[in-house]
């Protein structure tokens, strides 16, 4: 498993980047398949990155979009994943995309990671780009440490689709893909910011247990070159 650190002088610069890179293998899957698939994260960082993308010109018809992780939270939430890229990447040019939530209405949330399962079956496997995030605490998609259903999620055994995660560090029950459906897009992307995100990162890339810092398992394990993206 290889990664590549991609540095940007600033934030800017940074979604303007990753933006380039994320539109043209989109474009590329688009011209090779007539469709392409794209899952993407929350949290605080992806917010500039989303609005750059929304921008960029491309046949947003034929694409997908889904998240890599979400809170057990309706769309009208300020914490659901789903409200931020309605809010921020959905829009523009990116307005025709179709995007297939995580989150459903559901009496439990093991009701709603089947029916999320079943939706994001059909946009095909694997993905032609993932973009991860990563907590400080090594997160990465609801990877939490000490996650109820932790180990499971990263056994490169447990099968594609979408599982429930409860964490102390996580706030709400939350609908995570395993590592399965993650690890071998087309391309894989960890987009941090910050120097604190930059030292948590050079603590995951030392010796040491996964359970602890799940953003090894992407570091460690994952089929596609992991595309880190960082700014200061
Ligand atoms: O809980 C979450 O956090 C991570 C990282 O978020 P950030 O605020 O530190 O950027 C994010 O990747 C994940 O999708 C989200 O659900």
């Amino acid at each position: 498993m290889s990664t590549t650190l991609h540095t940007f002088e600033n934030g800017a610069a940074l979604a303007e980047g990753l933006s380039d890179a994320v539109a043209a293998r989109l474009a590329a899957a688009i011209a090779a398949r007539g469709t392409a698939s794209l899952a993407v994260s929350g949290g605080s960082t992806p917010k500039a990155f989303f609005r750059a993308l929304s921008r960029r010109p491309l046949d947003w018809t034929n694409v997908t979009v889904t998240l890599v992780d979400e809170r057990f939270v309706p769309p009208e939430n300020e914490r659901s994943n789903h409200g931020l890229v309605a809010a921020n990447l959905l829009q523009d040019q990116a307005a025709k995309a179709r995007f297939v939530p995580l989150y459903h209405a559901a009496p439990t949330a093991g009701a709603a990671a089947a029916t999320a399962s079943a939706a994001t079956a059909a946009m095909g496997a694997p993905f032609d780009v993932v973009v991860l995030g990563m907590g400080t605490d090594g997160h990465t998609a609801s990877f939490f440490p000490g996650g109820t259903r932790l180990e499971e999620a990263l056994d490169p055994a447990t099968p594609r689709g979408v599982i429930t995660m409860d964490a102390e560090g996580a706030g709400e029950t939350r609908l995570t893909f395993t590592f399965s459906s993650l690890q071998d897009a087309g391309l894989l992307v960890l987009h941090i910011e910050g120097d604190g995100k930059k030292d948590v990162l050079v603590r995951a890339e030392a010796p040491g247990d996964e359970l602890e810092m799940p953003i090894r398992a992407m570091l460690r394990r994952a089929a596609s070159p992991l595309e880190i993206y960082w700014a200061p």
